[in-house]
């Protein structure tokens, strides 16, 4: 019930503000305000930014003077559908839409019968921007769940000069355990930046069960933060200087051997 779950997404930022009174971004989940599966994209798809869920998001970072990384709602654009994250500055302006760039499309076969079968693309459109956004002073590069598989838009996102990346994500259980944690410390350790992901908690009713485990990680690729797979809140102070400590010391961006890779791949 979308009316439900944004107010609970509401009362969660609220607590999270009151209980922090220096916080300044809040990020929500993939999909945060319906259930994700292709057979509800279309019911629950909004127009940003004037549908019910962006206002909610507007009127709750002006109220608490924050700026918002709003997990991802299905998007109606003419009789397009995209899986799209709103940003939202302290004064409630929309300063961000990231569109999902790379689809969730897998059949994942379990050797009990389980496995997971899901096919985004049969139903949405992909996104076809990078998007970087301001936080305070820090350049912040956005994707939605799949998109942390592709390591080609990390590398973009350090080259423009992003120290963090956030992936609002609704991971799946099969892939959980094994990829989850090593593709956000991956994203980390290569790019030498933040990384940090956002997903709902499991809950083993609904159709498409996610994985849970938010995770904050950090330019050492250490997992700062981990939430269970219960509802939780995690909060963490951010030390942006990491970013460049990490660089001077382990200095891989001046070691690429550019001149090797492009006559490989020509040959
Ligand atoms: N919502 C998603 O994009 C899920 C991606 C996923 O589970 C994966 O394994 O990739």
């Amino acid at each position: 019930d979308v009316v439900t779950n944004v107010r609970e997404a509401v009362r969660c930022v609220g607590e999270l503000k009151a209980e922090n009174p220096l916080l300044q971004l809040a990020i929500l989940p993939e999909s945060f305000n319906a259930p994700y599966g292709v057979e509800h994209f279309a019911k629950y798809a909004e127009r940003v930014p004037d549908g019910q869920t962006c206002r909610a998001l507007s009127q709750l970072a002006r109220q608490l003077g924050i700026y918002i990384i709003g997990g991802s709602i299905i998007e109606r654009d003419g009789n397009r559908l995209y899986n799209t994250c709103t940003v939202w500055s302290p004064t409630g302006q929309l300063i961000g839409k990231h569109r999902k760039i790379h689809l969730f499309t897998m059949s994942i076969e379990a050797a009990n019968g389980g496995g997971v079968q899901f096919d985004e693309a049969a139903v949405l459109t992909a996104g076809d921007d990078v998007t970087v956004v301001e936080i305070g002073q820090h350049k912040v590069g956005l994707g939605v769940c799949h998109d942390k598989r592709f390591e080609e838009l990390a590398r973009i996102y350090r080259s423009m000069g992003c120290s963090m990346l956030v992936y609002p994500s609704a991971f799946c259980i099969c892939q959980g355990p094994m990829h989850w944690e090593l593709l956000q410390r991956a994203r980390a350790t290569d790019n030498q930046l933040f990384v940090v992901t956002c997903s709902p908690a499991r809950n083993n009713m609904s159709g498409y069960v996610a994985y849970g485990h938010s995770m904050i990680v950090d330019p050492w690729a250490r997992v700062q933060r981990e939430a269970g797979e219960g509802p939780e809140l995690i909060v963490e102070q951010i030390d942006f200087d990491l970013v460049d400590e990490v660089r001077r010391q382990i200095p891989i961006n001046k070691q690429r051997r550019t001149d090797v890779y492009t006559r490989a791949q020509k040959q």
